[in-house]
């Protein structure tokens, strides 16, 4: 019996603690958690993180300012944006939404973001703070997960975990994660050869490229604890993972369902960042 991970019932729990949290801010220093968001262009996952997040926001008593720009919008506009929130002492968090259109660089943009107010973590220096095994700000899905296995009492220490994909915003941050919580890591991704071999080996395998369906259960070992990241539209409208949960079935111990796996606690932990960033502005005042 493979067990599916319900990140929709644990989100949920986490909003409403957020949401207590939010109650006495306000009461105790007349702070109402605010989160910028910068949209540019149109991007089939981005529409339903900004919808989710929306809602989620709403619900915690957090007040989002979202800024939906056009394709074509200049890099310069952005970062000016970007200078004007930096300032603002009224903005605990900043979040930009990736994939950015292709005239825009990624990087400058998300180097011009206060560290302070990186609710992503997706800036070098919080980057390099998680490496270094002191996080400040945390990217959100890999937080996520690791909420996750906290929740199902599932320890990466000692176990051999096999990451497929090596984005700035999931592979890699993720890998740090796993190496301070004691894991042994591999990071494999689109030049790894024999792929399969390594993921038979592993205890937990955490899939984020993008690739529909990719992982199957021939490529698992019994037992094993199975993440999935993916969130692909398949022609026919179909949400689905990068794991083909099917084949998965009966083969995995645990499994994250798409939708309601990752995906909402992924929202979850944007919050609950915004959530601490205000709270620390508070302390920083005194
Ligand atoms: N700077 C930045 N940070 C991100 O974290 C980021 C981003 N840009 N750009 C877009 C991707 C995509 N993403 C999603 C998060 C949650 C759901 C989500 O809520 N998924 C639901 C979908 C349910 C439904 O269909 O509504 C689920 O999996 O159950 C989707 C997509 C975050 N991303």
């Amino acid at each position: 019996m493979t067990v599916l991970m319900d990140g929709r019932k644990l989100s949920k729990k986490i909003k409403e603690q957020l949401r207590v949290r939010v109650e006495k801010l306000e009461k105790s220093a007349g702070i109402v958690p605010r989160l910028v968001v910068i949209m540019v262009g149109q991007d089939a996952a981005s529409q339903i993180y900004v919808r989710n997040k929306q809602q989620a926001a709403k619900k915690i008593g957090i007040q989002t300012i979202d800024n939906m720009l056009p394709e074509d919008t200049k890099e310069e506009e952005i970062l000016n944006l970007i200078y004007e929130y930096n300032e603002d002492p009224n903005i605990h968090g900043i979040l930009v939404q990736l994939p950015l259109p292709a005239h825009i660089n990624e990087e400058n943009v998300t180097h011009a973001i206060l560290p302070a107010k990186d609710v992503d973590g997706f800036h070098p220096v919080n980057m390099g703070h998680l490496f270094m095994n002191a996080p400040h700000s945390l990217p959100c899905t890999p937080r996520g997960i690791m909420e996750l296995f906290k929740e199902y009492e599932i320890s990466p220490k000692s176990k051999n975990v096999v990451i497929i994909g090596r984005s700035n915003i999931v592979g890699r941050p993720m890998a740090a994660l796993m190496i301070n919580a004691d894991a042994t890591v591999t990071i494999a991704h689109s030049k790894t050869l024999n792929l399969s071999k390594l993921t038979q080996q592993a205890d937990i395998v955490i899939v984020a490229t993008g690739q529909p369906q990719m992982l199957t259960g021939e490529d698992i070992k019994k037992d094993a604890v199975v993440i999935d990241v993916g969130m692909n539209r398949l022609p026919n409208g179909k949400l689905v993972g990068d794991v083909d949960q099917a084949s998965i079935d009966g083969i995995a111990s645990y499994l994250t369902p798409v939708p309601g796996g990752v995906g909402p606690m992924t929202i979850a932990m944007l919050m609950k960042q915004v959530v601490e960033f205000a709270e620390r502005s508070v302390k920083n005042d005194c």
